[in-house]
């Protein structure tokens, strides 16, 4: 795979080099501010380094996922706003993600400077299945650079146009961040010390579920919270509520529960609520009696300290999801717990994913506490599952 700096040796100065980047951080949906700006910060060195080297930048990112046509709610435009304060300099958003004024700014560009162009998942192209619709907007990605350099740790799992099609167009290369991010999760691939223990949490559950099986046979422990632990509470038979279910996929967790014996380990308890608000009446209920009225937003007391006994014992780590709805105050206390659980670990640590990175900062933990806080939690599980992810393999090609 060529790295960053086998191009900034070749030398850069003058040449528009297309950088992907994961810049999908959350927002507080009142406000449209940025609440953890964690993954702006962590692409900051390519970005620097192409600028010093007299680059021109023009940065591809998606944000959140919109339904494949421009959606206000979605625009890039805060993160340019950031991205500028953080490298301090103006940062201009494209109106588009690869027409004419992406063009137009594109071509405007002078040694150093950094555009941002907008959202690329409101094209329906970017995530199309259809080989062809994907390479049509990779063509236009490519028509905007000389270059391209990938460091997008976060979705390298996903075949898209400006991860996967545009690198098959153009010059290609890694970024220091996928290089960092690859050079700790082969510590984790390569003989990890055991026992070795995995927990899952989040709401990308038929995502997570996928991985699950692959995982299984590689790890002593797979702890399941967040939204992902109803479906598998369902398929013991137990009723969840109004909580987050993925129906057609109960009869999947059965089967995964038969073969994996006592190494997935479920909540015992969660955290109900009737509405997913910050002044919701709450009770802890155990996972026998989850109330037909009410959803499960953060796992419970007892389960904090089952799981927290599995990760007292563990020798390596990886954690991707929080255990609750962490963003209100009600439902953080079982996310806080196994983040303080995993931080404690005697040996390697890994946390995953873009909300469960911001959930240890906004918590208050110690980041130096965590052998490494990776920006991509599906796209760490893919790794770590072994799977060939579809925006690293084409960089090796
Ligand atoms: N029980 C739950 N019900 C609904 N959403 C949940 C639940 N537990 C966690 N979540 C949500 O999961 C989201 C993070 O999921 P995900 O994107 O899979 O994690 P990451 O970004 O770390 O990979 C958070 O916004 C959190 O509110
Ligand atoms: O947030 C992300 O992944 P993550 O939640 O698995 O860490 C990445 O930006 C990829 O986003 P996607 O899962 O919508 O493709």
């Amino acid at each position: 795979m060529r790295s960053l700096d086998d191009l900034l040796a070749e030398g850069v100065s003058g040449r528009r080099v297309l950088l992907r980047a994961d810049l999908n951080v959350p927002l507080d949906k009142q406000t449209n501010q940025i609440t953890d700006d964690g993954r702006i910060r962590a692409s900051l060195p390519t970005v620097q380094a192409l600028r010093e080297a007299g680059a021109r930048v023009i940065v591809a990112a998606h944000l959140g996922r919109p339904k494949g046509t421009p959606d206000p709610q979605f625009s890039l435009a805060p993160v340019a706003a950031r991205l500028g304060e953080l490298l301090g300099t103006t940062v201009p958003l494209a109106a588009d993600v690869a027409g004419d004024d992406a063009r137009a700014k594109s071509a405007a560009l002078g040694d150093g400077d950094v555009l941002l162009l907008e959202n690329v998942r409101f094209e329906a192209a970017e995530t199309s299945k259809d080989d062809a619709e994907r390479g049509e907007l990779a063509d236009r990605f490519a028509v905007l650079a000389d270059l391209y350099v990938d460091d997008a740790f976060g979705a390298v799992h996903r075949k898209h146009a400006s991860v996967f099609d545009v690198a098959q167009r153009l010059p290609h290369a890694a970024g220091w961040l996928v290089a960092r991010e690859l050079e700790v999760l082969t510590r984790l691939t390569t003989d990890p010390e055991r026992p070795y223990v995995v927990v899952l949490g989040g709401s990308k559950v038929s995502d997570k579920l996928a991985v699950i099986e692959a995982l299984l046979p590689k790890v002593d422990r797979l702890l399941v919270g967040g939204g992902m632990c109803f479906t598998f509470l369902a398929a013991q038979g137990h009723g969840v509520g109004g909580s987050l279910l993925e129906a057609d996929q109960v009869e999947t967790c059965r089967r995964l529960l038969a073969a994996a014996g006592d190494r997935i380990v479920l909540p015992v308890d969660v955290v109900a609520a009737t509405a997913f608000s910050a002044d919701a009446e709450t009770s802890v209920v155990p996972v026998e009696q989850i109330p037909d009225g009410l959803m499960g937003l953060d796992v419970g007391p007892r389960t904090v300290e089952v799981f927290g006994a599995e990760l007292g014992a563990a020798h390596t780590v990886f954690w991707n999801g929080p255990m609750g709805v962490f963003e209100l105050a009600p439902f953080q206390a079982g996310t806080r717990g196994v983040a303080q659980a995993v931080a404690a670990v005697a040996g390697l640590s890994v946390v995953g994913g873009g909300d469960s990175a911001a959930a240890v900062r906004q918590l208050g933990l110690d980041e130096a506490s965590y052998g490494h806080i990776s920006t991509g939690g599906g796209a760490s599980l893919e790794y770590l599952e072994g799977r060939e992810l579809p925006g690293l393999a084409v960089l090796t090609d």
